[in-house]
C-alpha cells in the first residue's frame, strides 16, 4: 500500500467572538491508498475544517499536507484533482442528470463519445442508469445523492471527499446508502475521506476511524481497535454504549489487571493505547452486552437495578454499583422467549469475562 495522502501537523485558528480559536491543533495522519477512513467527532470538533482544508476550501494556519507525495498546500481547489460531494447534493436543478453528470468532463473539454461511454459507466456504478433524462427534483433523496456521487466517480479523482453526505436521508435510506457507498468504493478501490458524526455510520463503513475533540485527534485506529481499546474515556464512550466504572488498578499481570470497584476486586484486560497505572485510579470499560446476571461468578460486581427497558431483542436494565450512587449503568441481556424481566428494586451480581472488560487511565 502506499501513502495517497498526507496531513503533517496541521492547524487552523480563527478569529472566534473576538478571540484566537483553534479548530484544528496539529493534526498528522497519513492515508493510504484505496483506504475509507471517516473523521468521527461530536459537533464542533474540527471534522469539516480538516476536510476543507485538504480540499482547498480553507487555508491551513500551518503545516503541510501532501498528495502523492506533492506538497498542495497552496495549490488552489480546482488544480487539487479530488472530488467532493457535500450534503445537500448541490446538483444543478435546470440540467438533466445525464448533464450533471457529464460536466466536469465537458469543463475538460473531452469528446462527445467518450463523455457519452463515461456518464453511462458512472451511473451505472451507483444504479441510475435509466435515470440520466430526468431532472433532479424527479429522483428521491437517496437517488439525488448517488447521482452527486456519479458526478465525481466520473472524473476519476486521486482522493473522494464526503461530507456528512448521507444526512439528508430518511434512516432506511442511510442504511442502503452506506452499503452502496462502502460497495462502490470498494469495487473501484477508491480512497474516500468521510466525515460524519455519527458513530454506527463511522465503524459499519470505514478502515480506519479518526475520533477528533477540540480540534485535535483522540484516537487513530480501526473500528474493532476502537471498540476494544479505546484511548480515552472520550473515546469508550464515544463509540458505541459503554460503562465507565470507577476504581483503582491493584496490581498487573501480563495483559491484565486486578480493579478494584468499590472493596470488590476483578479481573480485567488491560488498555495498551493508554495503559493505567498501578495503585492510580482508572476506569473500567465494559460494554451493556457483555454483561450478565449469571450467578456464581468471581468476576461480579453487586448492583441494584433501577429501571428496566423492555426492547424487543434484548432487555436493558439500569442498574446502580454499590457505593457509585450517583451513576446509572446499563446492562443490554438478550430476550430469550419466556424469560422472565426481573423487578426494580432487585439486587444482583454483574458479571462478565475478564477479557470483555478493559481497564483505561481515567
Ligand atoms: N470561518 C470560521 N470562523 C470562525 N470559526 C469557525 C469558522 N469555521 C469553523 N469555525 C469553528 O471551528 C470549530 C470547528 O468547526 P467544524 O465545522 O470543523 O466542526 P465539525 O466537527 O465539522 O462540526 P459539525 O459536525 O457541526 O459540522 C467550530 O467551533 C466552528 O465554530
Amino acid at each position: 500500500m502506499s501513502v495517497a495522502l498526507c496531513l503533517q501537523n496541521i492547524s487552523r485558528h480563527y478569529i472566534k467572538d473576538g478571540k484566537d480559536f483553534t479548530a484544528v491543533s496539529s493534526v498528522d495522519l497519513e492515508v493510504q491508498t484505496g483506504e475509507f477512513l471517516t473523521f468521527l467527532g461530536p459537533s464542533g470538533c474540527g471534522k469539516t475544517t480538516t476536510l476543507r482544508m485538504i480540499a482547498g476550501f480553507e487555508t491551513p494556519s500551518s503545516g503541510e499536507i501532501l498528495l502523492d507525495g506533492e506538497n498542495i498546500t497552496k495549490v488552489p481547489a480546482n488544480e487539487r484533482d479530488m472530488g467532493f460531494v457535500f450534503q445537500n447534493y448541490a446538483l444543478f436543478p435546470h440540467m438533466k442528470i445525464f448533464d450533471n453528470v457529464a460536466y466536469g468532463l465537458k469543463i475538460r473539454r473531452e469528446t462527445t463519445d467518450s463523455i457519452k461511454k463515461k456518464v453511462h459507466e458512472a451511473l451505472a456504478m451507483v444504479g441510475l442508469e435509466n435515470a440520466e433524462g430526468n431532472y433532479p427534483n424527479q429522483l428521491s433523496g437517496g437517488e439525488q445523492q448517488r447521482v452527486a456521487l456519479a458526478r465525481v466517480l466520473v472524473l476519476r479523482p486521486k482522493i473522494i471527499l464526503m461530507d456528512e453526505p448521507l444526512s439528508n436521508l430518511d434512516a432506511k435510506l442511510r442504511l442502503h446508502m452506506r452499503t452502496e457507498i462502502r460497495r462502490i468504493q470498494r469495487d473501484l478501490s477508491l480512497t474516500c475521506l468521510y466525515v460524519t458524526h455519527d458513530q454506527k455510520e463511522a465503524l459499519t463503513m470505514s478502515d480506519r476511524i479518526m475520533v477528533m475533540q477540540r480540534g485535535h485527534i483522540e484516537q487513530l485506529g480501526s473500528p474493532f481497535d476502537l471498540y476494544d481499546d479505546p484511548a480515552s474515556p472520550f473515546v469508550a464512550d464515544f463509540i458505541g454504549q459503554a460503562n465507565l466504572i470507577p476504581g483503582t488498578l491493584v496490581s498487573k499481570n501480563g495483559d491484565y489487571g486486578i480493579f478494584n470497584v468499590n472493596g470488590k476486586n476483578i479481573q480485567a484486560r488491560l488498555g495498551k493505547q493508554n495503559p493505567p497505572e498501578v495503585g492510580k485510579e482508572a476506569l473500567l470499560v465494559v460494554r451493556p452486552e457483555n454483561l450478565s446476571f449469571a450467578s456464581c461468578s468471581e468476576n461480579a460486581i453487586p448492583v441494584k437495578i433501577v429501571n428496566t427497558l423492555f426492547e424487543g431483542d434484548k432487555i436493558d436494565y439500569h442498574v446502580q454499583v454499590q457505593g457509585i450512587a450517583d451513576k446509572t449503568y446499563s446492562m443490554g441481556i438478550p430476550f430469550l422467549p419466556g424469560m422472565q424481566i426481573l423487578d426494580v428494586g432487585l439486587e444482583r451480581e454483574a458479571s462478565f469475562v475478564p477479557q470483555a472488560g478493559v481497564i483505561i487511565r481515567r
